[in-house]
């Protein structure tokens, strides 16, 4: 029997220079596993950030379900660069406004211009449990218990439907991104990782992040650090709650606003669209 996704095709885009795979999936019944996930992402030219699988939406109103791979095959329940790549790949359908669904809530995405689209993240929880964190913590200021060599002493939890640690730093290009990160990605605090931020504060409204993501590395940006970057920094009193993200791929602008909604607008990229083969899954799981 072939494989069910011999000759399926695949788009390529990049939100602020997040690297994003569009996997359309409606219409089957098929589940990528993260071995296929991991074959996918080990193809020329198909390395991506993250893979978002969309699925028949289970709920009236709803666009689409997505499943949101990284690149070792593990699930998030976030991805908001991810989002608005495939709120431009479904505008080709014509739809300006999507609802879409993961197994960590709803999110909306709404075109602005041609290739600018804002998500709407939801709120962000705040609970040492929703992030989650592995013992009782004030989310504002977490110690980094046991101490990770080289890192800050605390830092600020927030869930935007995946786990964020946002550290705040004098010079964040300074910061050994790979080393630190692959040490509080997976720090004894978290039970489910983390994806790793560090901020440094350059106005009210301004702020340079650069990211460690869980189960990809550093990537060019990351849509949901962003935002719980913003969260922090407006918590912490550091910034207004309205403020632009300098990340390595360009910028994002976040507000969160007074009824509690995080929302990240930036920059859309459609790079190529191409077709996956049977071959590339030989001994993955189908
Ligand atoms: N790049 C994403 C976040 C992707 C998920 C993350 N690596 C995780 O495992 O939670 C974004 O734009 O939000």
């Amino acid at each position: 029997m072939p494989h069910p996704l011999d000759n399926h095709p695949i788009l390529r885009m990049n939100g602020a220079g997040n690297e994003i795979l569009v996997l359309d999936l409606r219409g089957t019944d098929h589940v990528l596993a993260p071995e296929e996930a991991r074959a996918i992402a080990a193809a020329p030219g198909l390395r991506f950030d993250q893979l978002m699988a969309l699925h028949d939406p289970r709920e009236a109103g709803d666009d689409a379900f997505m499943r949101i791979y990284n690149i070792d095959g593990s699930l998030s329940g976030a991805c908001g660069n991810g989002a608005r790549c495939v709120a431009y790949a479904l505008a080709r359908e014509g739809r300006e406004r999507l609802s879409l669904a993961t197994d960590a809530g709803r999110i909306e995405t709404r075109r602005e211009a041609e290739t600018v689209f804002t998500v709407d993240m939801g709120r962000p929880r705040l609970d040492w449990r929703d992030i989650p964190l592995a013992r009782e913590a004030d989310t504002r200021a977490v110690a980094l218990e046991p101490a990770a060599p080289g890192a800050p002493a605390q830092f600020s939890a927030v869930s935007m439907g995946n786990p964020h640690a946002v550290f705040f730093v004098d010079d964040a290009q300074a910061v050994p991104l790979a080393s630190l990160g692959r040490a509080i990605e997976c720090h004894p605090l978290f039970p489910e990782r983390a994806n790793v931020s560090f901020a440094q504060i350059l106005s009210r409204d301004d702020i340079l992040l650069r990211v460690w993501e869980r189960g990809t590395g550093a990537t060019k940006a990351c849509g949901s650090a962003a935002c719980a970057t913003l969260v922090s920094a407006a918590r912490a009193g550091l910034t207004e709650r309205r403020a632009r993200l300098r990340l390595p791929g360009g910028d994002l602008f976040i507000e969160w606003r007074a009824d509690d909604h995080v929302l990240m607008t930036g920059p859309v990229e459609f790079e190529f669209e191409t077709r996956l083969t049977a071959k590339l899954f030989e001994g993955a799981a189908a």
